[in-house]
């Protein structure tokens, strides 16, 4: 098997204090290998989510662990952190979050602006990705002139353009119909088959989930399944589907190999923005 992209030891977020503390995460240890699809499933309210969100350091945990090729997070400054989730990341969410009165071209160039590449550079490389995206001739249309799926291959296309390692995508056909989800689909499977893009889905979306090397099926803020299996379509509706072939139950601190010891302090000093999104605005 490839080597950890992604690993976590004992992962634990806990929200508010006192009598409104809820423990969102509790003690979470697994990996994630290079070129792998993830499904993260569950009920809503399992911590889905709160756990993408830890693993793309959009946000810190309480205590424990998020390593990046066996480099802790919280070793790293703030600023480092940064660079790394711009350099190494791309983010579809369901919302789009694409502004709405820019451009598609500019949308999809945003983050080589952040990043300070040339203007003429930023033109070529957009183009080129939208081309990848069918979506070259929708290049000087606004956003908010397209249609759901059309929106959403902007997103990908935005997502892709500083050639991430690893793909996060937060309930991503979510605001699509069945045909165009299936189309959404298909590009982010394509993705991670023709260029062995990591892939990490949040969904509700057994057919989604089903279509991806393994399920991690969360209840109560633990993964209570990790299903590497073949027959997966049910791997939302419950922990019973535990006992297929390539599933197993783990618990809260439960580990799918042994990860290399990691320094067990909590990451500090995240900066919380995507670094790709481009304001609120939804197109
Ligand atoms: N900022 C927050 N403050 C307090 N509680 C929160 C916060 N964010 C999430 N939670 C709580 O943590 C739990 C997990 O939330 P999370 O969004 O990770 O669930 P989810 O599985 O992604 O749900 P859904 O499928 O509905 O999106 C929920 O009970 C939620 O109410």
């Amino acid at each position: 098997m490839s080597a950890p992209v992604l690993e976590t030891e004992n992962l634990v977020k806990v929200y508010g204090r006192g009598q409104s503390r809820f423990d969102a995460l509790k003690g979470l240890t697994f990996e994630i290998h290079e070129g792998e699809s993830v499904a993260i499933v569950g009920k809503s309210g399992s911590g889905k989510s709160t756990l993408m969100h830890l693993l793309a350091l959009l946000d810190e945990p309480t205590s424990g662990v998020v390593a990046m090729d066996g480099r802790p997070v919280s070793q790293l400054k703030p600023a480092q952190v940064s660079a790394l989730r711009n350099d190494t990341f791309g983010f579809v969410f369901q919302q789009f979050f694409l502004n709405a009165n820019q451009t598609v071209l500019e949308n999809v160039i945003l983050p080589l602006k952040i990043a300070g590449v040339s203007a003429s550079e930023r033109k070529r490389r957009g183009m080129e990705v939208l081309e990848q995206l069918e979506m070259a001739d929708k290049a000087k249309n606004k956003a908010n002139d397209l249609s759901g799926g059309q929106k959403q291959r902007v997103c990908i296309a935005r997502a892709l353009i500083n050639q991430p390692t690893v793909l996060f995508a937060d309930e991503p056909t979510g605001n699509l119909d069945t045909a165009t989800g299936e189309v959404v689909e298909d590009i982010l499977f394509g993705l991670h088959r023709d260029r062995g893009i990591t892939l990490v889905v949040v969904t509700h979306d057994d057919d989604l989930a089903s279509r991806c090397d393994r399920r991690l099926l969360m209840q109560d803020g633990l993964i209570v399944v990790d299903d590497r299996g073949e027959t997966a379509k049910a791997a939302g509706a419950g922990v019973g589907q535990a006992s297929r072939e390539g599933s197993r139950q783990v618990g809260g601190h439960g580990k799918h190999a042994a990860p290399a010891p990691l320094d067990g302090q909590p990451a500090t000093g995240r900066d919380a923005g995507t670094g790709t999104e481009t304001g609120e605005g939804q197109a």
